[in-house]
């Protein structure tokens, strides 16, 4: 059995709106309410009798939210994007009998980078399924394809502290066309590919001060992240495109100083680009990015929405928990609906597939594992 794990990820952090990501992982010692990587566990790949199943794959869904998602191979978006490498290479199917059992621990829809991790764990069990031998820097160009905020997709699959851009190849073809729509009998073969060009991202990895954790303050709502976009507006004044990116080129050089410096810090993940337009969606968060500053609880880096939201993120050296209740108060004045928090830490790997000689774990054992 191989499993693919793949980290949540939190992306922008203020000011750096589609450019900087981190990934994230549970800090050790910190209670986890909530969990923090896609699991999938494959099965029997090219070693099981002849299936019957579409495209020979079977996917069983688990964790939280997982009622929400599709076990249909053709329509979940971890098997529709590693039939999409697959089909790349010349294979229009799994193995015979590949039994694909999902783990969903990233609250999905709030700003998580669910979907990111969702494309990458397809991309990389294409690429088993297939036995590829893909690179991650190809693997990257494949995610693209599929997803366009590479502030998510690059620390999902590289790990760390990121900032990403990507060319434009991908935005001309439109993702209709790479993951067309399939019914359960669909010649596949019969669709026109669109394999990625080489080398559509570039990335670099930035140092993180190591005592920097990130607060996670997660609500019980959703927000599609597509939702999220399309309350921006298509253009800027040149005042508040400068304002960004005065503030965005030096946040990940502020946030990898030794001693940090908490009030350069708060000022660079200030955001004119994203943050306002988004505020409708998440009641309370332009309080919080008022309220919370640095001066007032020590420890205290900066605040800003995570990914497109609706979580909040602060990033704090200490005082974690009274920090994540001064969040939740102002939240929930705002809108009174649980939320969760939990401290994260940097996650320098990314995703991750290894060979197990266990036999499945337990769902019941691995969501215990993953919820706490
Ligand atoms: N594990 C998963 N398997 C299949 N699809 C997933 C998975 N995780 C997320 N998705 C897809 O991504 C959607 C959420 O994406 P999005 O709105 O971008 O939120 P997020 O901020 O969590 O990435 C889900 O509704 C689902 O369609
Ligand atoms: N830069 C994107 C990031 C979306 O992240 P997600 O985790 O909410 O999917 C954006 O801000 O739209």
């Amino acid at each position: 059995m191989k499993i693919i794990r793949v980290p949540a990820t939190s992306a922008n952090l203020g000011s750096g709106f589609d450019v900087l990501g981190l990934a994230l992982r549970s800090a050790p010692s910190a209670s986890q309410r909530f969990g923090n990587f896609l699991e999938l566990q494959i099965k029997d790949l090219g070693q099981g009798s002849l299936s019957s199943a579409p495209w020979n794959c079977e996917i069983i869904c688990h964790g939280e939210g997982s009622e929400l998602l599709s076990s249909l191979v053709h329509e979940n978006l971890v098997t529709q994007v590693a039939l999409y490498v697959l089909r790349c290479h010349g294979k229009e199917a799994f193995p015979s009998a590949t039994t694909v059992t999902l783990i969903t621990a990233i609250p999905l829809s709030r700003g998580l980078g669910s979907s990111a991790a969702a494309i990458v764990a397809g991309v990389m069990l294409g690429n088993e399924a297939g036995d590829l031998g893909l690179s991650k820097e190809r693997m990257f160009d494949y995610c693209l394809m599929v997803e366009r905020h590479p502030d998510n997709i690059a620390p999902a699959l590289f790990g760390g502290f990121i900032g990403a851009f990507m060319d434009i190849a991908r935005i001309e073809i439109p993702l209709s066309e790479v993951l067309p729509k399939l019914s359960g009998d669909t010649d596949t073969s019969l669709l026109p590919i669109h394999k990625p060009p080489l080398s559509i991202g570039c990335y670099h990895h930035y140092r993180l001060n190591s005592d920097i954790k990130a607060i996670i303050v997660v609500p019980t709502f959703h927000s599609n992240t597509a939702e999220a976009r399309s309350q921006l507006p298509y253009s800027y004044t040149r005042e508040d495109v400068i304002f960004n990116l005065q503030r965005c080129a030096l946040l990940p050089v502020l946030l990898g100083e030794k001693p940090l410096r908490a009030a350069k810090i708060s000022e660079a993940m200030r955001d004119r680009l994203h943050q306002p337009y988004r505020t409708n969606l998440v009641p309370g968060l332009g309080e919080v990015l008022l309220e919370l500053r640095y001066d007032k609880y020590p420890g205290l880096l900066g605040t800003c929405l995570s990914g497109a939201g609706p979580s909040v993120m602060a990033l704090a050296t200490q005082n974690f928990e009274t920090i994540a209740q001064a969040i939740i108060m102002i939240l929930s004045e705002a809108q009174d609906v649980h939320y969760d928090w939990q401290v994260l830490e940097l996650d320098p790997d990314g995703a991750t597939c290894n060979d197990t000689n266990q036999d499945f774990c337990h769902v019941e054992e691995s969501e215990s594992r993953l919820v706490g």
